[in-house]
């Protein structure tokens, strides 16, 4: 396949190997919102840029016909908007809080642990996510996923914010520090006991090969995905 890159800081350069590791042209590095012509002309568009200018980007791709994967966060208020665009112009949009295949099978966990909470009563439940300083959002993308993977499977929570759990709020702690890929845990506590299912990064690479695996998914799809529809989970 030939890949266009929009975005090309950490993340997009650890893409542009594994794409080409495993046999893609990679024909656009865009640092730049993309155009009909500075794009080349790609089968597919994987966009890893900043929570400012991802809409306008993936707007650009789409409007051309380009199906899109997404991996960039903190832009999702106007997600609706991206998935309408993706329909009107018979293409495709797959946008991912996280690509890498162990914390797509962590959300199916916490789901189904949150499932089992909905009826517990003496556990109250806490998010957290650690990541490196560089990161401009807030809480993480992943982290928010998760929290919606909560709040729906368990009634007791309405909504999520930062900080500490408080009635149906649902609370994350972000934490930026060093170097960190991305860890996410989930607390349940009661008075006796601690129940902790957490996930942890120990680089990019596991982020890069879901994306790109994502990118040979999507080719010849037409509408809007998740990575459940690409793991099958
Ligand atoms: N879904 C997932 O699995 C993952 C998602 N992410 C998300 O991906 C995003 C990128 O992360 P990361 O690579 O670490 O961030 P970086 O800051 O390292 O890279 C962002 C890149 O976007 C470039 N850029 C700036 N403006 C534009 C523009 N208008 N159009 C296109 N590119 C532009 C930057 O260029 P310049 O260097 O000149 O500023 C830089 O190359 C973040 O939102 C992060 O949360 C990260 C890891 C995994
Ligand atoms: O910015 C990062 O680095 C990451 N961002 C994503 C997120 O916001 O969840 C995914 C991963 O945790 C790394």
């Amino acid at each position: 396949m030939k890949i266009a890159l929009v975005g090309y800081g950490k993340m997009g350069k650890i893409i542009d190997e594994i794409a080409q590791k495993r046999g893609h042209e990679v024909v656009a590095r865009l640092k730049e919102t993309p155009t009909s012509e500075n794009l080349n002309n790609p089968d597919v568009v994987i966009e890893f840029s900043l929570p400012e200018v991802a809409f306008e980007n993936i707007k650009a791709c789409l409007e051309n016909k380009i199906p899109v994967i997404c991996g960039t966060t903190g832009w999702l208020e106007k997600r609706d908007e991206i998935e309408k665009l993706a329909v009107e112009n018979d293409t495709a949009f797959l946008y991912g809080s996280n690509f890498s295949l162990g914390v797509n099978l962590f959300f199916a966990l916490n789901e189904r642990l949150a499932d089992l909470m909905k009826n517990v009563d003496e556990y109250s439940c806490q998010l957290e996510e650690i990541h490196h300083i560089h990161k401009k959002d807030a809480p993480s993308g992943t982290a928010i996923s998760i929290a919606e993977g909560i709040i729906n499977n368990n009634p007791k929570f309405e909504a999520w914010k930062l900080e500490e759990t408080k009635g149906d709020q649902l609370g994350i702690f972000a934490i930026r520090e060093d170097e960190v890929p991305g860890t996410h845990s989930v607390f349940y506590r009661s008075e006796v006991d601690e129940i902790e299912i957490k996930h942890t990064a120990f680089n990019r690479n596991g982020f890069a090969l879901g994306a790109v695996v994502a990118a040979e998914w999507i080719k010849d799809k037409k509408g809007n995905f998740g990575m459940k529809d690409v793991l099958g989970l």
